[in-house]
């Protein structure tokens, strides 16, 4: 999946480039393709507008292009054909530090610092006061769970420190988003398990912090997505089907083959269940 902080700088800033200024937070594609190999695209004529506040989710096998998709937008690489716009500005034409700076990402797995829990939450907005950051920390309920840590707030955490779970790293990053307060969020859902709890209290966070902000997630549990203004299905580079929950469902395609195999997934009864009934009988 994406990971940003690793990725290569390959587009350099046009000359005379100015800062971005994004109001609304409207995002554009317009007939994009694109290939990391000149033989080869992997996004194919795509097109989609995600409207000011609104959610798009996209869903697809692995190597379909979502993360791609994702790229381009942070301007890691300049599309071969067609545009990119947020708030009807080509973002070619913009510095990509203030691109940036206008994007919040969740990624999948959050990278700590090997510092206080306090430093990790307020890294999204390092003026933010304390007031700010346990104000975010609530927002993404976690608060409670760091007055539980040895030290507080100033408890060290990462990889010399206390590690955490991944739902509480997630939830880190969620408040870091929260304090940055970005008009577009970029959200990398995890395809590791959280249990079932764990799962719905990060998902009603990220309900919190994506309302009224224009919002892409890859999207791995369709059951997250459900609620999305619309939802693209990518194949092999191209937009296979599009839609609302309901409206890919009563299609019969690959989404609702998709949804069909994770309920399917999701009312088999747990491994080690049935390990323990047949021991038992
Ligand atoms: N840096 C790269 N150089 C060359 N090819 C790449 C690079 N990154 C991705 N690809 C290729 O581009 C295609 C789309 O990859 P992408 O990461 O967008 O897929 P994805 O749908 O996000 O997959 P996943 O769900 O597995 O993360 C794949 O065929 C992949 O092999």
């Amino acid at each position: 999946m994406f990971d940003l902080m690793k990725e290569e700088q390959e587009v350099i800033d046009a000359p005379g480039a100015g800062p971005l200024a994004v109001r609304k937070g409207t995002i554009e594609f317009n007939n994009v393709s694109f290939g990391y190999m000149p033989e080869r695209l992997v996004l194919k004529n795509i097109t989609f507008t995600v409207p000011p506040g609104q959610t798009i989710a996209l869903v697809g096998p692995s190597g379909s292009g979502k993360s791609t998709v994702i790229r381009l937008l942070f301007r890691f690489y300049d599309v071969e054909s067609g545009s990119i716009l947020v708030d009807g500005i080509n973002i070619k034409t913009v510095t990509q530090e203030s691109l940036r700076r206008s994007i919040g990402v969740v990624p999948q797995d959050t990278v700590l610092f090997n510092n206080t829990i306090k430093y990790n939450i307020q890294y999204g907005r390092i003026s933010a006061t304390d007031a700010d950051v346990y104000q975010a920390a609530r927002g993404a309920d976690i608060h409670d769970r760091v007055l539980t840590f040895p030290d507080g707030y100033d408890t060290q955490v990462g990889e010399r420190g206390l590690r955490l779970s991944g739902g509480e790293k997630q939830r880190v990053a969620i408040a870091r988003t929260l304090l940055k307060a970005p008009q577009i969020i970029l959200l990398d859902e995890a395809t590791s398990a959280l249990d079932t709890q764990t799962e719905r209290n990060i998902q009603d966070s990220l309900n919190k912090m994506c309302a009224n902000h224009t919002t892409i997630i890859v999207a791995h549990r369709l059951s997250t997505i459900i609620h999305a203004d619309e939802i693209l299905v990518l194949k092999d580079g191209e937009i296979i089907e599009r839609g609302r929950h309901e409206h890919l469902i009563g299609q019969e395609g690959m989404y609702a083959d998709m949804w069909k195999r994770q309920l399917e997934n999701r009312d088999a009864p747990p491994p080690s269940l049935e390990n323990s009934l047949r021991t038992d009988s």
